[in-house]
């Protein structure tokens, strides 16, 4: 396994916002996150990539504890995050912004620019680099979130909500991006609320609600899960919808 979440809670005062949670990704798969708003999802990223401490459980990555370490020195071992609200730095090209993380690995200044030129052209992003960043659309300033994050090499990326806000040809073409990311070889867990295009990326699902982990399978499997469909949908969800299908 390259990443083992094992038992992971983390408490904000009264709310157990992650309880005993559990998952597992291997080596390179694209696996997602789901559950309904405010099931811990971003906490429980935030925890992997080092950002919040766990109160308790572990993180294995490729077998060692990353439990406590600061998030640049996670991220030098090759597990990178991207960030669900988006804020480029201001200021800076589109260009400059992707050679921010491009410098982990490059110190010399020409270096990592010229990373960043070949992560920004991989993304579509060719034609922008010379723009502020600020000017981006949202689907330009996802893009270049995901950017940044690629340009760090990461072995393992945690995708946060990179389609939200996307119309359906936009979110198309994230979906490429990141089934040739992974083909690259970079394992991939992400939170993602586009069920098509969970469905259609992922090897496998972890459901989170409530901070508890309430179901693991394959995307086909979880469709067809009453558990799942009630926790979205509410209690008598999955018996409602069996019987409109049985009606119909
Ligand atoms: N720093 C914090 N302090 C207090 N409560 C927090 C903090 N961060 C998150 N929470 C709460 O923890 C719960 C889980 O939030 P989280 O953002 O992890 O959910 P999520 O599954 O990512 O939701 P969404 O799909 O809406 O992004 C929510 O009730 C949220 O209000």
């Amino acid at each position: 396994m390259m990443l083992k979440v094992e038992g992971v809670s983390k408490r904000f005062g009264g709310l157990l916002a992650v309880d005993n949670a559990s998952l597992e990704v291997k080596q390179g798969s694209i696996v997602a996150l789901i559950g309904p708003n405010g099931a811990g999802k971003t906490t429980l990223f935030s925890i992997v990539s080092g950002f919040a401490p766990p109160d308790s459980g572990e993180i294995l990555f490729q077998g060692r504890s990353i439990k406590g370490l600061p998030p640049h020195e996670i991220c030098r071992l090759g597990l990178t995050r991207t960030f669900q609200i988006v804020q480029p730095f201001a200021g800076l090209s589109v260009l400059e912004n992707i050679a921010v993380g491009a410098h982990l690995h490059h110190k010399k200044r020409e270096d990592a620019l010229a990373k960043a030129r070949e992560v920004a052209v991989q993304l579509g992003m060719g034609r922008m680099l010379d723009l502020p960043a600020q000017d981006l659309t949202v689907a330009g300033r996802k893009r270049l979130e995901l950017a940044k994050a690629l340009a760090t090499s990461p072995s393992f990326l945690l995708l946060d909500e990179v389609m939200a806000g996307l119309i359906p040809s936009e979110v198309q073409e994230i979906v490429t991006m990141i089934r040739a990311i992974r083909s690259q070889g970079t394992t991939i867990l992400l939170i993602e609320h586009v069920m098509q295009a969970v469905m259609s990326l992922s090897d496998e699902v972890y459901v989170l609600n409530q901070g508890a982990m309430i179901a693991h399978g394959t995307p086909q499997e979880l469709v067809r899960n009453e558990t799942v469909i009630e926790a979205y949908l509410g209690q008598g969800a999955a018996r409602r919808l069996n019987t409109e299908q049985t009606n119909a």
